[in-house]
């Protein structure tokens, strides 16, 4: 799916034109672990209810911060509910996230250990196969089409052609990703003490150049010693950002599909390269099969502007019925017949103008500090992304992952695109 500048499908072509070298140690990460009872605990504020404020908001008060998260809408709402929730160690490699895309795959096996991820949010390791699919506007029925290589698996019945593996049960896995967001933020809560506010950031307010509190719409405020701005697409509303660098929003569609025969699903994570009928523009839809018995379909992005209530986002009719023809075609366990279709919906990627995330310190603003620009890995990147915050925001430096490609000092004196 060509869901950004850097999105999975490019990062695929970097992946078959390079030579990677795959770690094949346990590659689990030990997780940090719980610190003493602090007497007096540094209050953080999180902002932003999405994976990434999620997991810094667990991995701060796993570390023994006061930690109060604040959510405008709900935990998830946004790209965090509605996203694939595919996993990769290696597509990031030789790029500027490759460390922390490893870090985070890493941390994902060893959290999916330790919160049981399998029963809890649907971890599971998957093999991953390109795909490329031609359709017609008479596709032959699922016993005419050509035979395929015993790669793929009987389900997927639709005319397609070069099937390759591209990612194995090593190298690639998949979370539902609000059941992760949300068993991880109800574990902060219940384990850790975090508190949840629903509630919307208006502005934060400076003490001598340092965060002191931040105000929610309504006037309530909270006073704190740092605050952590996740929020996203939105981040880029905020002042003390925006004056910074643009952070902005790419709208993607998905659909969520009930087959009639779950049991038929293979845990097969499916890349395509679609050509639609009547020589449409070939588009890069993505396919994954869920341990729930469900088959989530995405794709299908653009540039817009953010609606101001997450739950106000829709998705194009066209873009959405274009999935339903992408799932036909593919299966006929995926067709009108085959499946009910559960959701129809749409949501923004966080974007920055480089195409790197940006997670550090705000300049100039003591005990500011931003992580968001995750793009089209987010839930990939959000455990190692958080655990980092965490210490930085705590003891002053990340040891997990060198933040220094991420820092938001890099915009200084660039001026915005
Ligand atoms: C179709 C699609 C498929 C994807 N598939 C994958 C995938 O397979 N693997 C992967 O790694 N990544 C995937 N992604 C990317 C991933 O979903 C995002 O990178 C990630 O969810 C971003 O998380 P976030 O926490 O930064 O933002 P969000 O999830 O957008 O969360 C931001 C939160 O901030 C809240 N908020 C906003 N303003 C305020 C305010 N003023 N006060 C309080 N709260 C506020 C919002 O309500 C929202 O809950 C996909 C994305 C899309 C769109």
């Amino acid at each position: 799916m060509n869901l950004a500048v850097t999105s999975r499908a490019s990062m695929l072509t970097l992946f078959h034109t390079t030579t990677i070298s795959i770690t094949s140690s346990a590659n689990t990460i030990p997780l940090p672990s719980r610190q003493p009872m602090d007497q007096n605990p540094k209050r953080v504020v999180v902002c932003g209810g999405g994976v990434i404020g999620v997991c810094t908001a667990y991995f701060l008060a796993k570390k023994g911060a006061a930690v109060t998260l604040i959510e405008k809408s709900d935990v998830a709402c946004a790209a965090s509910g509605k996203a694939g929730g595919f996993l990769a160690l290696d597509w990031c490699d030789g790029g500027p996230v490759e460390s922390l895309a490893r870090a985070s795959f890493n941390l994902h096996r060893s959290l999916s250990a330790e919160l049981n991820g399998p029963q809890s949010y649907g971890y599971r390791p998957l093999t991953t196969l390109s795909l490329t699919v031609t359709e017609s506007d008479s596709n032959p029925p699922s016993s005419s089409t050509p035979s395929k290589s015993s790669t793929v698996p009987s389900w997927i019945d639709g005319p397609i052609r070069s099937p390759r593996t591209i990612g194995t049960p090593e190298t690639t896995a998949q979370v539902h990703p609000q059941l992760f967001t949300r068993t991880l933020i109800a574990r902060a809560v219940k384990d850790h003490g975090a508190q949840v506010v629903i509630g919307k950031l208006e502005r934060l307010e400076l003490v001598g150049g340092r965060v002191g509190s931040v105000v929610l719409e309504g006037g309530r405020v909270i006073e704190c010693d740092s605050v952590v701005l996740a929020l996203g697409p939105w981040s880029g509303k905020l002042e003390v950002l925006s004056s910074l660098c643009r952070v902005y929003g790419l709208k993607a569609h998905s659909i969520v599909l009930e087959p009639r025969e779950p049991n038929s699903i293979t845990p097969h994570a499916l890349f395509l390269s679609y050509y639609p009928s009547r020589g449409g523009k070939a588009i890069d839809p993505e396919v994954y099969p869920r341990p729930t018995g469900e088959v989530y379909v995405c794709g299908m992005s653009a540039e817009e502007e953010v609606a101001d209530d997450p739950e106000e986002i829709r998705g194009k009719e066209e873009s959405i019925e274009m999935l339903k023809r992408v799932a036909k075609t593919v299966s006929s366990h995926l067709g009108e017949g085959g499946a009910r279709v559960k959701a129809e919906q749409a949501c923004f990627l966080p974007c920055t103008d480089d195409g790197i995330p940006v997670i550090g310190e705000v300049p100039g603003v003591k005990g500011c500090f931003v992580a968001t620009g995750h793009s089209c890995w987010g839930i990939l990147n959000g455990p190692a992304t958080g655990a980092a915050m965490a210490e930085l925001v705590i003891d002053g430096n990340s040891t997990i992952v060198d933040l220094k490609n991420f820092s938001p000092a890099r915009f200084l004196g660039r001026g915005k695109v």
